[in-house]
């Protein structure tokens, strides 16, 4: 295991923690249901196309369904004439056969008459009462979508971790999936511990919560249910109670705040006191050092506490860093996608990793260029307002601009 002693005590390095998500947390049940029921939530398995796409050969516009055959001697002088003898509505089957030297009307998805392999769209027909007449010769082919052009009945539609988004849910709808496995949504509960934190602070040393509103936000800006979130006085007693219940009914927990040395920093006590294993605690970043990740085991099932330090800075980098790959972990999301930027600014080593809120903007080459913001320090929030990247810095040397640094999309 990589750890690193930077003045801070033995600290873990963030690949690390990251890893150790992946190594300790078993993805969610699955369960089975109709694709748009489970929407948001991963694929458990792999889907195949129940029919063929399309299912039958279509028209692809309004027009007359024909036989190539019979227009390959017409022209302006002498267009082809042919008797139109029935019309294709969509949705239902002609009732007979086309015949040689016969032509339908046939609307856009109407399923082309046996017989007829041709579509002429009604632009370039001219119609005389019970005729239609074309001055051209059509290929076989015109205008038609053959059965099975897009997929064949069985091919692979989506894949295993997937996320059953809108543009999926109706791939898998039109391929005629009426059911697939996903796992299931995790079940959060949200606790902002900390004395001095209140919706309305008073009495002159109290703050108003910001990590309720992150938090919360910060899920369901992501898909997921509003997570339930309640305020935990700092003591043994209040903070025991409330994290039970959560431990009792949710999949994962997260706290903010009671992380860290101090004498009313009782996440870590509580939990232990509740039967949570202590998978990590500190982490070699800034902000969010104390970030603790335990686990309870109970029944087959596993229950997550993701202790974020209370500075607003902490809980928001440790919810893009580490709360995303838990929930990627318990098959509840995807992994956060890290890219490559260049850096317009030279930044100060320190001997933790760095998480900096960042400008990101395009160049004309559409390289992404990385400048950072004042007001990074853990306690401050303010400039999220202009903040579109966290990046990583990796500890104990500066970097120059033009270095490349990592970032993922904020929020
Ligand atoms: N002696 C040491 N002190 C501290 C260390 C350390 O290593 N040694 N680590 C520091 C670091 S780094 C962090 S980060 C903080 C985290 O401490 P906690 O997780 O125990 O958080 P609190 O002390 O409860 O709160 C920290 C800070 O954030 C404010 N806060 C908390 N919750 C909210 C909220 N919901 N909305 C707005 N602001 C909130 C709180 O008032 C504090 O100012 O510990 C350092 N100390
Ligand atoms: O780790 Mo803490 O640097 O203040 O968030």
């Amino acid at each position: 295991m990589s750890e690193s002693d930077c003045g801070h005590g033995v600290l873990l390095a963030l690949d690390e923690a990251i890893a150790q998500y992946h190594r300790q947390l078993r993805p969610l049940p699955v369960q089975r249901a109709a694709p748009d029921v489970l929407r948001g939530q991963m694929l458990a398995q792999e889907v195949f196309a129940q029919v063929d796409l399309p299912m039958f050969t279509q028209s692809a516009v309004d027009g007359y369904a024909l036989r190539s055959a019979d227009t390959q001697a017409a022209s302006a002088a002498q267009p082809a004439r042919l008797p139109v003898v029935a019309e294709v509505r969509a949705g239902v089957e002609a009732a007979a056969p086309l015949a040689p030297g016969e032509a339908m009307r046939i609307f856009t998805g109407g399923r082309v008459p046996e017989g007829a392999d041709t579509i002429a769209r009604q632009e370039i027909v001219h119609r005389d009462g019970q005729h239609m007449l074309l001055a051209a010769a059509l290929p076989a082919g015109t205008d038609i979508r053959p059965r099975g052009e897009e997929l064949r009945a069985g091919a692979r539609v989506a894949s295993a971790g997937q996320r059953l988004h809108s543009g999926l849910i109706a791939a898998l709808a039109m391929a005629g999936v009426g059911e697939v496995a996903a796992y299931r949504a995790p079940r959060v509960r949200v606790l902002i511990t900390g004395d001095e934190i209140s919706s309305a602070p008073a009495g002159g040393a109290q703050v108003f919560d910001a990590n309720g509103p992150l938090t919360r936000s910060w899920f369901a800006e992501r898909g997921y249910a509003l997570p339930e979130c309640r305020l935990v006085a700092d003591t043994r007693e209040e903070l025991h109670a409330a994290l039970r219940e959560a431990l009792d009914e949710a999949d994962l927990v997260i706290t903010t705040g009671g992380v860290s040395v101090g004498d009313y920093d009782l996440v870590r006590p509580v939990s232990v006191a509740l039967g949570v294993k202590e998978i990590f605690w500190q982490v070699a970043q800034k902000p969010g050092k104390p970030l603790y990740f335990g686990l309870r085991e109970e029944a087959g099932a596993q229950k997550v506490i993701m202790g974020l330090p209370g500075n607003p800075g902490a809980v928001l980098a440790c919810l893009q860093v580490h709360v995303a790959e838990v929930l990627a972990a318990l098959g509840a999301g995807e992994r956060p996608c890290w890219r490559a930027g260049v850096l317009t600014a030279q930044l100060r080593a320190d001997s933790r990793e760095q998480l900096l809120r960042m400008r990101l903007a395009l160049d004309e080459t559409g390289r992404a260029q990385l400048t950072p913001l004042p007001r990074q320090a853990s306690h401050m929030l303010s400039n999220m307002a202009q903040a579109s990247a966290l990046v990583r810095i990796a500890p104990g040397r500066a970097v120059q601009a033009g270095e490349t640094a990592q970032w993922v999309a904020l929020p």
